[in-house]
């Protein structure tokens, strides 16, 4: 069994809809319940500043900022993490600087990066707003790729935001008049570099989900998916990352004339995207009802969770916003059984506490009003 990564303290202040709240957690499921707009998403989002970047809605810190507030928000939280005991504090003062980026203290130093978050806990979520992801653009499907990735591959991050600026600092350059060749071809090589990094880091995850997938399927609720990477070097990952480098630098070379046509760069890792079929219907993700498709998303979801609880020792925090809404009750209990046995701790909400009867005793439920949230 993995060990479980748990919060035992959470506490908000001026963060979305929240003045001020404390929440005191026993280390099983905490189940958020409450009325639409309640604050029940609002707790989760909180919970996934906990992991680098913007959280699960990517929101700006000037919206999650309380309307109101004088100084900002601020999120504190007390877990068992991967290297044990440890005290998260981060906000940022937005009502000065709307731009302003987040603090982030780790025992009470200033953290160096948010990528240091990832020593002690992996978060993985699905949302509502996720349900559209198999019929929705491809930059949506990336970008859900790239956070299976980086749960895995913390360095997965950076490497991302380095490619985008090189791929930036290329258009610009061949936006001017007459470019130079010899400054092209760097930013090339390391665009070359950082891309095939970037689809390796990609391909590697698929194939260890893939393989997981196979090897669970069998006793899963949930259909299983098949996936596969397109768009980029198709075909190709089985040779040298040396090889495809120099493949991807003669292309970027080679396509100079017509990038600057376009105004972007045509071939790259940022045109990839994350094909998903229903393996039991042999029918594309896009293509399957709206059921089949959250049943999918769950089943990857879950999967996942369980590679990075194999592969890292530790099981990942689950946020599952609405998760049970359209479940019958065999279905639910399958579910949370299935969320139990991974071993972590899961957040879920629902409008209904009696949709979470079947956890029983492996949950703490806790109902939220307005900003406000009691056991
Ligand atoms: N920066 C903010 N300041 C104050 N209130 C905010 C801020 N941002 C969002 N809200 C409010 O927070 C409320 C709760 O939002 P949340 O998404 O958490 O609801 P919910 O309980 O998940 O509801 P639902 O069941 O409808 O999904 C909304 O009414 C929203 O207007």
């Amino acid at each position: 069994m993995p060990h479980k990564v748990s919060l035992s303290r959470l506490k908000l202040t001026d963060f979305r809809n929240y003045a001020s709240v404390s929440l005191v957690l026993d280390g099983r499921h905490a189940v958020l319940t409450g009325d639409n707009g309640a604050g029940k998403t609002n707790l989760m989002e909180a919970v996934s500043f906990l992991s680098p970047g913007r959280g699960l809605r990517r929101a700006t810190y000037g919206d999650v900022t309380r309307v109101g507030a004088t100084a900002g928000f601020a999120i504190f939280a007390k877990l068992d993490g991967m290297e044990g005991e440890v005290e998260i504090g981060t906000g940022a003062d937005t009502t000065t600087d709307d731009s302003a980026s987040r603090r982030l203290r780790i025992n009470g130093t200033p953290a160096k990066s948010a990528d240091e978050l990832t020593d002690h806990l992996r978060l993985l979520w699905l949302t509502p707003s996720m349900d559209g992801l198999f019929t929705g653009g491809s930059s949506e499907r990336r970008r859900f790729l790239d956070r299976l990735v980086l749960s895995l591959d913390p360095a997965h991050g950076r490497r991302a935001s380095d490619f985008e600026r090189a791929m930036r600092s290329r258009n610009k350059l061949l936006d001017e008049p007459r470019f130079d060749p010899a400054w092209l071809s760097g930013i090339e090589q390391q665009m070359a570099s950082l891309g095939i990094a970037m689809a390796m880091a990609r391909q590697e995850m698929l194939g260890l989900l893939a393989r997981l997938i196979d090897e669970t399927h069998e006793t899963s609720p949930f259909p299983a998916a098949a996936l596969e990477l397109a768009g980029f070097m198709d075909g190709q990952f089985s040779r040298p990352a040396v090889d495809l480098e120099d493949d991807y630098a003669a292309m970027l070379a080679e396509s100079r004339y017509r990038d600057a046509a376009a105004g972007r760069t045509l071939h790259g890792p940022h045109r990839a995207d994350l094909l998903v079929r229903h393996r039991q219907k042999q029918m594309d993700a896009a293509r399957c009802s709206t059921g089949e498709q959250k049943a999918l998303l769950v089943g990857l979801i879950l999967a996942h969770a369980r590679l990075v609880a194999n592969l890292t020792g530790h099981a990942p925090i689950l946020l599952l916003d609405e998760i049970a809404a359209h479940l019958d009750e065999g279905r639910r209990a399958a579910l949370f059984d299935l969320i139990d046995a991974l071993g972590g701790q899961a957040f879920m909400t629902g409008t209904d506490r009696t949709m979470f009867s079947a956890l029983g005793e492996r949950a703490q439920f806790f109902t939220v009003a307005d900003g406000k949230v009691f056991e």
